[in-house]
């Protein structure tokens, strides 16, 4: 299913469980501002010497689409993705999604997302920095400390926003404010490049608690092994989880007493994927979601949980680490089997909530140690389960709704105390 269609069927789901003047409900879908497919030759043309002359790169962009819970004067936050995929139903699904994510997590940004649609890992490091400079050439009048603030999605990194905050400060002068997850040298925060498996982590063990179970004992299978899969995977197995199969572009790796994720990161560094790592067996990658445990995380791409393969999973619990993994007809036959969904703007709320800390801390010129992320982001994780918690309860739903509901009515709220008129 296409990720917007998909994204607002949840959003209007909840529109009607929270019974929104029909009114609002369009114009909460209306995104504030959308730039999309601006000029594809002017982006290639930074490529005409590179290795791959004949790749086209094709851009896509969307900032600060579609929210009004804080309006237009406060920062709309969100990740730049590459990838080869990316497209404009995609990214404003993402962005949406962000809207709703800001809003469960409580923290006052509106929701934006980016993205180009190239393939990361075929460019040598200087060509990315031509596209990531040629990139902010072209928004850097868009985004701002107090309009937009882009952050790492897939296929980008601490070093993209790095480019991004420099080009940025050629126009505007030094702000690091204007990115987050950026490296902790140029005014990142400690604690930024793990906080979305950190997150996940926190959101894994409130839900299994509510279950009487812990990380300890319960068999995971992890979808992706980049940022957030592996920070997941190291915060998870440190717990005492056991990580029975993970997967990535290259390859897919199962050992049923559980892979040592300190080897596999190090494997995967010298290696750029899992692919012939020897802790495990060799599995077809198609079969990383149906394989046996009690956890599945995916943590890559979107749409991998439709209704082709969800009565095949065996997973008790899914966590979204990724973005929408999971449609919505996959959502009713899991929910048919008893599945439990933790949602993703629930459980890969972390990231956005350490760039908000990051914006904080750039802002007040004042650094916090480690710890103070981590007990902070813990903070935020449980309040946010616990106010979902509380809307499932309203509403009768499930955990999706639950965090849908939570996020439009914060927005619908908000937007309402501004003066909307219908
Ligand atoms: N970074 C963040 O802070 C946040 C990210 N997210 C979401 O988490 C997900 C992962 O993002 P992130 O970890 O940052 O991205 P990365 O680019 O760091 O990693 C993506 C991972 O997914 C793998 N992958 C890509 N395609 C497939 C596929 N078809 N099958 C299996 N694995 C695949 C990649 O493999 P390979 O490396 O071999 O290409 C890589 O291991 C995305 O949905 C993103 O939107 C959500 C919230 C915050
Ligand atoms: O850190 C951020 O603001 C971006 C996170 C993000 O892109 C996401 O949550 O999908």
């Amino acid at each position: 299913m296409n990720a917007l269609v998909a994204t607002s069927r949840n959003f209007k789901r909840a529109a009607q469980l929270l019974g929104l003047d029909s009114k609002l409900e369009k114009s909460l879908l209306i995104p504030f501002r959308e730039i999309k497919e601006k000029n594809k030759e002017e982006i290639s043309v930074i490529l005409l010497n590179a290795q791959y002359p004949k790749m086209m790169v094709v851009w896509h962009l969307l900032l600060g689409s579609g929210f009004s819970m804080t309006m237009q004067e406060v920062p709309h936050e969100g990740g730049i993705r590459y990838h080869p995929e990316v497209d404009p139903d995609e990214v404003n699904a993402l962005a949406q999604l962000m809207t709703w994510k800001t809003a469960v997590a409580n923290v006052p940004y509106g929701g934006a997302k980016g993205g180009i649609g190239c393939d990361p890992g075929e460019l040598s490091i200087s060509e990315l920095e031509r596209l990531t400079r040629v990139f902010t050439q072209k928004i850097h009048d868009l985004i701002g400390v107090h309009t937009d603030v882009p952050a790492p999605d897939m296929g980008t990194n601490p070093q993209t926003m790095a480019w991004i905050l420099d080009e940025y400060s050629k126009f505007h002068g030094y702000s690091p404010a204007v990115v987050t997850g950026k490296p902790v040298d140029l005014g990142g925060s400690l604690g930024r490049d793990a906080a979305t498996g950190r997150g996940v982590l926190f959101a894994t063990e409130a839900l299994l608690q509510e279950y009487g179970k812990s990380i300890s004992g319960q068999r995971f299978v992890i979808q992706g092994f980049g940022n957030v899969g592996s920070w997941a995977a190291q915060l998870i197995s440190e717990k005492g989880g056991k990580i029975v199969a993970i997967s990535d572009v290259t390859g897919a790796i199962k050992n049923s007493n559980g892979i040592d994720i300190p080897s596999l990161v190090k494997h995967s560094k010298e290696n750029r994927g899992v692919k012939g790592f020897h802790g495990g067996d060799a599995i077809d990658p198609a079969s990383i979601l149906v394989e046996d445990c009690d956890v599945l995380i995916p943590a890559a791409l979107g749409g991998v949980i439709n209704r082709d393969n969800a009565n095949e999973i065996r997973a008790k619990f899914i966590i979204e680490a990724a973005n929408h993994p999971a449609d919505p007809e996959a959502d009713e036959i899991l929910s048919k089997k008893g599945v439990v969904i933790l949602p993703d703007i629930l459980a890969n709320s972390g990231g956005v909530t350490v760039s908000y800390f990051e914006w904080v801390q750039n802002i007040q010129g004042f650094m916090w140690d480690e710890p103070k992320v981590n007990n902070e982001l813990r903070r935020y994780m449980t309040n946010g389960f616990n106010d979902v918690k509380e809307m499932c309860k309203t509403h009768e739903c499930d955990l999706r709704m639950g965090a849908f509901t939570l996020g439009v009515n914060r927005v619908a709220r908000a937007t309402m105390l501004r003066g909307w008129e219908a």
